[in-house]
C-alpha cells in the first residue's frame, strides 16, 4: 500500500517515520523547508520506544505530486487545514482512504466538503510527541496508539486495507467500532487540558499544587455535557481516564496549546475549544462558563499577537 503523510511533524514525522521502519512504502508530502531538512538530517525520533534514524525518507513537494496514493494521513494543525487539503487533492483517487489525525471534530465536515464523504476515515491519536527546533521528533511517554474506523458501511474494505497496513509497524493500531465516539472523547480530553493550562498557563501539576482540581474537573463536566447532548456521552471509563490525567498531583503535562500560545504563534483554539463551545445547546446568559473563558482567553491572545 502507497502512503502519503501530509506533514512531518510531530506527529506525522512519529507515526510516519515508525511505518517506513516497519519497511511501509511512506512518502512525506512537505512545504520546501521542511523539505531541505529531511534531505540533510534525516528523520530523527528520540523516544523510550526505541530511538531512529532514517537517512533519506521520500519527499514530495505539491507542486510534485501527481500520483495517487492508497493512504493518506493528515497530521497537519487546524489552522492549517485548508492549504493541507489543496496539497493532498491530487494523490486521491477513487479508491483513496484519508485518515485525519487532528484533535477536534470539525475537520471531518471540511474533508467531506472538499475531497467526498467516501473518502474519510475517522481517526484520532494518543501520544504525546513534539516537533525539536533541529527538526527532530521527541515522544515525551511512552504512549503511542492510532485508533481509526469507518464513518459508514461502505468505507469497510478501507478500513481492512488499512488496518493492514498500520499494523506491527512498532505503535499500536487499532480500530474501532465507533470512532466518532472515540473522537469526541479525545475532543473533550484535550478541549479540557488546553483549556485549563491555557487559561491557568501552568501544568497540570501546577493546577494542583494552586488548589484548582475542582475546576480542573468543572470544565471537563462541561465538556462532557456537551458531548452528551451531542449524542456521544463519554464512556465511564474514557471519563475517568481524563479525569485522572486532569487532576493528577505533580503532572508535568500541560497542552501543546500552551507552548504555542506562549510562543505568540496560531493555536488550534478556535478548532479545540470554539467548535465545542459553538455546539453547546442553551447556554447561561451571560455565559461566564469556564469552556467560554477559556475560548475568549486564547481568542484574545490570538487577536492581541495578530496586531
Ligand atoms: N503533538 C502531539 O503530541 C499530538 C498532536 N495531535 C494533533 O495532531 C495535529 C498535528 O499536530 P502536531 O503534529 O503536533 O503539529 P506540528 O506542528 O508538529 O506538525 C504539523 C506539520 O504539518 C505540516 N504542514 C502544515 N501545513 C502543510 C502543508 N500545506 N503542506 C505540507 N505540510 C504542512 C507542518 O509543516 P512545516 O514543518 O513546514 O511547518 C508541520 O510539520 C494537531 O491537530 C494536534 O492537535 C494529537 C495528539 C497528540
Ligand atoms: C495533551 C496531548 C499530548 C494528549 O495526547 C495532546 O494531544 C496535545 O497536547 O496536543
Amino acid at each position: 500500500m502507497r502512503i502519503l503523510v501530509l506533514g512531518a511533524g510531530a506527529i506525522g514525522g512519529y507515526f510516519g517515520g515508525r511505518l517506513l521502519d516497519a519497511g511501509r512504502d511512506v512518502t512525506f508530502l512537505v512545504r520546501p523547508e521542511r523539505a531541505k531538512k529531511l534531505s540533510k538530517q534525516g528523520l530523527s525520533i528520540q523516544s523510550a520506544s526505541g530511538d531512529l534514524h532514517l537517512t533519506a525518507p521520500k519527499t514530495l513537494l505539491k507542486e510534485n505530486l501527481r500520483e495517487q496514493f492508497d493512504l493518506v494521513i493528515l497530521s497537519c494543525k487546524a489552522y492549517d487545514l485548508d492549504s493541507s487539503i489543496d496539497a493532498i487533492a491530487p494523490a486521491i483517487g477513487p479508491q483513496t482512504a484519508v485518515l485525519p489525525l487532528l484533535n477536534g471534530m470539525r475537520h471531518l465536515e471540511v474533508l467531506d466538503e472538499r475531497l467526498g464523504s467516501q473518502h474519510v476515515l475517522g481517526g484520532t491519536c494518543f501520544i504525546s510527541t513534539r516537533l525539536e527546533p533541529n527538526g527532530s521528533i521527541l515522544h515525551l511517554s511512552d504512549v503511542h496508539i492510532v485508533r481509526f474506523g469507518t464513518r459508514s458501511p461502505e468505507q469497510n474494505d478501507m478500513a481492512t486495507n488499512v488496518s493492514a497496513a498500520l499494523s506491527g509497524a512498532g505503535f499500536e493500531a487499532l480500530q474501532c467500532e465507533n470512532i466518532l465516539l472515540d473522537m469526541w472523547e479525545k475532543w473533550i480530553f484535550l478541549a479540557s487540558m488546553a483549556g485549563l493550562t491555557c487559561l491557568l498557563r501552568g501544568t497540570i501539576g501546577d493546577v494542583a499544587a494552586a488548589d484548582g482540581t475542582d475546576v480542573a474537573k468543572a470544565l471537563l463536566d462541561e465538556c462532557r455535557e456537551i458531548a452528551t447532548a451531542a449524542g456521544y456521552p463519554p464512556r465511564p471509563e474514557a471519563y475517568q481516564f481524563a479525569l485522572e490525567r486532569l487532576t493528577a498531583p505533580g503532572s508535568p503535562i500541560a497542552a501543546s496549546m500552551l507552548g504555542d500560545l506562549e510562543r505568540g504563534g496560531p493555536t488550534e483554539g478556535e478548532h479545540v475549544l470554539g467548535d465545542l463551545l459553538r455546539r453547546r445547546k442553551n447556554p447561561a446568559s451571560p455565559d461566564l462558563s469556564l469552556l467560554r473563558l477559556a475560548t475568549l482567553h486564547l481568542r484574545t491572545g490570538q487577536i492581541r499577537s495578530s496586531k
